[in-house]
């Protein structure tokens, strides 16, 4: 408008980028590629649609497109005053919670003011075309209204300083406030973290708890440390960082014009002396940042190196020339440290004779793989003392008393036959094939494995899944007593049994009573204690706790098959079946 007023009377030539300010010139003149296109006035350019009308039609497309984007991109504000993203980055709609509440008066009166700043242009360029128009007018008439349009500049002026205060004020102290509201919020949550995590922590292990506390002072100052360094670090080497980004940009950008002039070395060279600056700073940097972040990791490395109660790699302890193999339980109460308050053996006492095969049979939990655990002194008892020969496990080396017996779930690898026996082995190193093919003679599996299409090589799956196909166990937990073991690998695996716990003492663990039957003791326990304890055909008469199991009445462990969980053996069967052929020798007789 202010244009127009101005043109009145006035030649008036208008080159514009926007077309809107150019619609009510007399003439329109357009240009294409520098060749004058015929002359006509607006409303016929309009009609003819020649390059007039395709410049506005595609402008106000574009407008269109971008208002349109812009609608879209610009955050939306609710009803509540929340403020919603709908152009998150995983596409999905995100709402940020309320935070801006307690400063809403503060938020207002920057509204206020942007307002008022925001209206002030727009204001100006009417009192701008107000004013122009009062250059037409002559004497007392101008001056009055000079004077009054003069005044009206004043208000528009103190209105929009008016208004930039409101705004500064506002959005500075809104923020300001809603920036320390929500720090306080985080660090008080964190406080609570902490104290509840610590709480949680004394609760459960007072000493470790302790521990970590002890170690967080020197984490925290460490961790400081580190982060200062990083920082100084950081912003040393920002400066020349950026000196290397722009010589590398501008050579890039005027590549034609640094290659013209065979600059290119020129250019490479300041850009390397830029980063050598950083590189060093960063090199002696990464070295004390190392340091630090060492120390302040040191509470975590202090944690991982501390020696368990029960130590495999001490050298303490006897590690006696012979075993017999006589085990007893005296008295034994056990209480795992991960459930304190719930006793799972209570004073159990109980003896497995060089040489015998005694089964522990019982319900599910009622703290059969407890005594393995034991046994081979993965725990201590809390009262009582486990005995081999006599002597307490606890002064025996824990890595001989380990070696010498073997127990454990037939866990399978997921990796062939042949790596898996290997697994078993006492020598890791330099096994041949006919080694393990003794192992697999001796475990009577030999012909089974030969006869599957890869032999020794065929993959067992993730815990032998591939393999259960095959040779599936038959049967469930459930079971009775009198069942055939109809299963071949079962089969396979009670002759090797067999074969395997002449003249060693032997305890099983099983969830199919059928393959306890010919145990020579047969121990049946109800909540950590000794039940029952005989014969297969004395418990059977008996009619007591063993029938139970064995009738169906109880069900016995509730694992599915393998049926074996645990065999428990010395050391010299696996290492005779390993290193040859030949059977182990039954010498001495206790452990076999
Ligand atoms: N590592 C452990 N930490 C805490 N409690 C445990 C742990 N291992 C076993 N228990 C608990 O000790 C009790 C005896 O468990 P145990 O495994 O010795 O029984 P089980 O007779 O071998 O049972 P299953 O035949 O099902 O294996 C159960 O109540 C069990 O929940």
């Amino acid at each position: 408008e202010a244009l127009d007023k101005a043109g009145q009377g006035v030649t008036t030539l208008v080159i514009a980028h926007r077309l809107s300010t150019v619609r009510n010139a007399d003439l329109i003149l357009s240009i294409n590629e520098a060749a004058l296109l015929k002359p006509a006035p607006t409303s016929s350019c309009w009609k003819t649609r020649g390059l007039y009308y395709q410049l506005v039609s595609l402008q106000t497309f574009a407008d269109d497109e971008q208002h349109r984007k812009n609608k879209k991109s610009s955050p939306r504000s609710n009803d509540e005053g929340v403020e919603t993203d709908e152009d998150d980055k995983t596409g999905g709609r995100q709402r940020r919670p309320r935070q801006g509440g307690p400063e809403a008066g503060y938020i207002a009166l920057a509204c206020i003011g942007a307002l008022l700043n925001g209206g002030g242009m727009p204001i100006f360029a009417v009192f701008f075309a107000e004013v122009i128009a009062v250059f037409s007018k002559v004497g007392d008439a101008m001056l009055q209204e000079a004077t009054f349009w003069a005044l009206m500049f004043l208000v528009l002026g103190g209105a929009q300083l008016l208004g930039n205060l409101f705004m500064n004020i506002g959005l500075g102290v809104a923020g300001e406030r809603l920036t320390r509201r929500l720090r306080t919020m985080y660090f008080a949550a964190a406080l609570f973290g902490v104290c509840l995590g610590l709480g949680i922590a004394l609760y459960y292990g007072w000493m470790l708890a302790l521990m970590i506390v002890g170690c967080v002072p020197f984490m925290a100052v460490a961790g400081f440390i580190h982060m200062a360094f990083q920082t100084k670090s950081q912003k040393a080497t920002d400066k020349s960082s950026e000196m290397a980004g722009q010589t590398a940009a501008e050579a890039i950008e005027n590549l034609p014009t640094v290659q013209s002039l065979c600059r290119e070395p020129t250019f490479f060279k300041r850009y390397c002396d830029y980063l050598a600056g950083p590189y060093r700073k960063r090199l002696v940097g990464s070295v004390l940042s190392g340091v630090t972040y060492g120390f302040s990791e040191v509470g975590a490395v202090f944690l991982v190196t501390t020696v368990p109660l029960i130590d495999n790699l001490s050298n303490e302890g006897r590690r006696p020339d012979s075993v017999r193999g006589e085990i007893a339980l005296e008295g034994v109460q056990f209480t795992y440290p991960q459930r304190p308050g719930v006793e799972v053996l209570h004073g159990l006492s109980l003896s497995f004779p060089a040489g015998q095969t005694v089964a522990l049979v019982g319900v599910s939990g009622c703290g059969k793989s407890t005594v393995m655990a034991l046994l081979q002194r993965f725990y201590d008892p809390s009262n009582g003392r486990v005995t081999l020969d006599g002597a307490d496990l606890r002064d025996l080396n824990v890595s001989w008393l380990r070696r010498n017996i073997r127990g454990g779930e037939p866990v399978l690898f997921a990796r062939s036959i042949e790596a898996n026996i290997v697994y078993g082995l006492d020598s890791q190193q330099f096994v041949t094939h006919e080694t393990v093919e003794a192992a697999a003679k001796q475990s009577n599996i030999h012909e089974f494995v030969s006869g599957l299409p890869s032999g020794y090589a065929t993959e067992v799956g993730e815990k032998g899944a591939q393999l259960s196909g095959r040779s599936e166990t038959a049967g469930g937990p459930g079971q009775g007593a009198g069942e055939p073991a109809e299963d071949p690998a079962a089969g396979r695996g009670h002759a090797a049994l067999e074969e395997a716990r002449q003249g060693r003492t032997c305890i099983l663990i099983a969830h199919r009573l059928s393959t306890v039957q010919n145990a020579d003791r047969i121990v049946v326990i109800e909540q950590g204690q000794v039940v029952e304890q005989g014969t297969h055909a004395e418990l059977m008469r008996l009619g007591g706790a063993y029938y139970a199991l064995a009738s169906g009445a109880k069900k016995p462990g509730a694992a599915p098959p393998p049926t074996l969980r645990w065999c428990w053996m010395p050391t010299p069967w696996l290492s005779m079946t390993t290193n040859n052929a030949t059977p182990p020798p039954v010498d001495p007789p206790v452990h076999a």
